[in-house]
């Protein structure tokens, strides 16, 4: 949140743009178009994608794949600010799955980084759905389960024949990537990549951060640079293989970068490292950007506003009256019939507090769940799969669940709480409303938030914001079931912090003994 601040108050000062940001290709220019009209398109990529109900690639599907695998053959980086639910998993998927279709050895040659679990396991269900198709196998490095079990999913032992003694010293095991794709979050790779024996990323050819401006705020333990310092072979390594090459954990397998006759690329090992950074609000802070080592970056992003919301969205303000907040929002609830909602709040303790107080409201005829970074990922995740299967209508969560997150049928979203900087109603609002689908985001205010309100929309060109209104005799009629919820969540609260201090006491105790 700080990070968020202090890029506000760049973005205030006016920093100078990048220059290669100046003049970026117009992803609204491109049409979506049928896939028999993607150029180079595998067959069986084709085959694939019909088969999971993509007929045809959105714009900036179709832009990122001019730039790779048409007369943009990947010769620069690529860096997408394209709006939420605007198809950009697949934008870069698509393009590196074409390419390595054709590979002829297994190794580990895209990974892509994101920064949270759930959103790692939807970005690999997207590859799944195309990659094994033409024969490239895709995994998962996100502390889903244990390193162990990781490590036999990653890592490729050879197969000893039975009966034969080997020694380890005079025959060192060649350990070789299982995986051709890694979708990975920065803690979990980090780890694979000091502690895994036979991990390596020499051979990468892709690397994919998204979210980026999100991800660019996660220090865990360098792990940016130490992925750039992982790929990256020095001109002396190029000749290392004129000596036979020594088995060593990594594997015998060697990418060969030759020196580069690429653009701009004389003297550089080649093929080179690309990188594909996308977000729906991609910084423009150049000392972030510069961390990511961006080789003649081409910047793709839809029409001229810097902040853009899909063009299916509606957004409204409900103003409340003050202390009455949760009646407007039990409300709100009711009139969406049963439609999917999630409701933002501003942490992860009013999220456990307004879902326990919506919990003891009586039979609201809604089932709702809280969703939060505080939770056990086992709970999450299946609060998630009933969200996505249809057992849940309301999702009550914390940030968590503003970024990336895609829940088919999300015809609303709720801010509880205000959302404190643009790029957070941007993320919160584009979890509906995606895939060009109508979606509707109403925001809760007091009347002395609505100013600031307006000046936050304003910073994404959002002029009009219309008050919706819920009906006062309902307020009216919930009045009396809220005044027992309230007692009964103060007695929750009271028992919750009673219990905490209990195991907080017998812990300190057992530490003393
Ligand atoms: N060509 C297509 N045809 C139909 N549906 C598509 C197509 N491309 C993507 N989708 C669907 O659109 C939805 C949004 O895609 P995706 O999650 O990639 O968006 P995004 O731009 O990454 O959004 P965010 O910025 O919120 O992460 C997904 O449900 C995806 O399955």
């Amino acid at each position: 949140m700080e990070e968020e601040a202090k890029e506000q108050k760049i973005s205030r000062k006016k920093v100078a743009v990048l220059p290669w940001m100046r003049n970026p290709v117009d992803i609204s220019s491109f049409n979506n178009c049928p896939l028999t009209q993607l150029p180079f398109l595998h067959p069986r990529m084709k085959a694939a994608l019909s088969s999971s109900g993509i007929d045809s690639p959105f714009p900036v599907q179709v832009a990122v794949w001019q730039e790779t695998i048409g007369p943009g053959s990947f010769e620069r980086d690529i860096c997408v600010n394209s709006p939420t639910g605007s198809g950009k998993t697949l934008a870069y998927a698509l393009p590196i799955v074409q390419i390595l279709s054709s590979r002829a050895v297994k190794c580990l040659r895209a990974l892509v980084v994101l920064p949270t679990r759930d959103l790692a396991l939807q970005v690999m269900d997207v590859f799944a759905s195309i990659a094994p198709a033409v024969g490239l196998s895709v995994g998962l490095a996100v502390g889903q389960s244990s390193i162990a079990d990781e490590i036999s999913m990653l890592i490729e032992r050879p197969k000893l024949e039975a009966g034969v003694c080997y020694d380890p010293e005079s025959r060192p095991m060649e350990l070789r990537s299982a995986v051709d794709i890694l979708v990975a979050t920065p803690g979990r790779l980090m780890d694979h990549i000091n502690n895994t024996k036979g991990f390596t990323l020499e051979h990468l050819r892709f690397l994919v951060v998204d979210e980026t401006d999100r991800l660019l705020r996660e220090a865990y333990q360098s792990w940016l640079p130490t992925v750039l310092q992982c790929t990256s072979s020095s001109v002396d390594d190029l000749f290392a293989y004129a000596s036979p090459p020594l088995a060593s954990t990594f594997g015998s397998l060697k990418t060969i970068r030759r020196v580069g006759v690429e653009r701009g690329f004389k003297s550089k090992p080649y093929p080179r490292l690309v990188k594909m950074v996308l977000s729906a609000t991609l910084t423009q802070d150049p000392s972030k950007l510069a961390q990511l080592d961006l080789h003649h970056p081409l910047f793709l992003t839809s029409g001229k506003i810097r902040y853009q919301l899909p063009q299916s969205l509606e957004s409204f303000k409900l103003i409340c009256e003050p202390k009455l907040k949760p009646l407007y929002l039990v409300s709100l609830l009711q009139s969406l019939q049963g439609e999917k909602a999630i409701v933002f709040t501003s942490s992860v303790e009013s999220t456990h507090r307004l879902c326990t107080l919506l919990k003891f409201f009586g039979d609201l005829g809604i089932k709702i769940k809280e969703y939060s970074g505080h939770q056990h990922q086992t709970l999450r995740s299946k609060t998630l799969r009933g969200f996505r299967e249809g057992g849940l209508q309301v999702l009550v969560s914390s940030d968590a669940m503003t970024r990336g997150m895609d829940v088919k049928g999300v015809r609303n979203v709720i801010n509880y709480d205000k959302p404190p900087y643009i790029k957070t109603y941007i993320h919160r609002a584009g979890r509906t409303a995606r895939a060009g689908n109508y979606g509707r985001c109403f925001t809760l205010l007091h009347q002395d938030e609505v100013n600031q309100f307006k000046k936050l929309l304003k910073k994404a060109d959002i002029d009009s914001c219309p008050v919706y209104t819920v009906p006062s005799d309902s307020i009216e009629s919930l009045r009396l079931s809220y005044d027992t919820s309230l007692e009964i969540l103060k007695e929750s609260v009271e028992m919750e912090t009673f219990k905490k201090h209990k195991i907080g006491f017998k812990s300190s105790s057992k530490r003393k003994r």
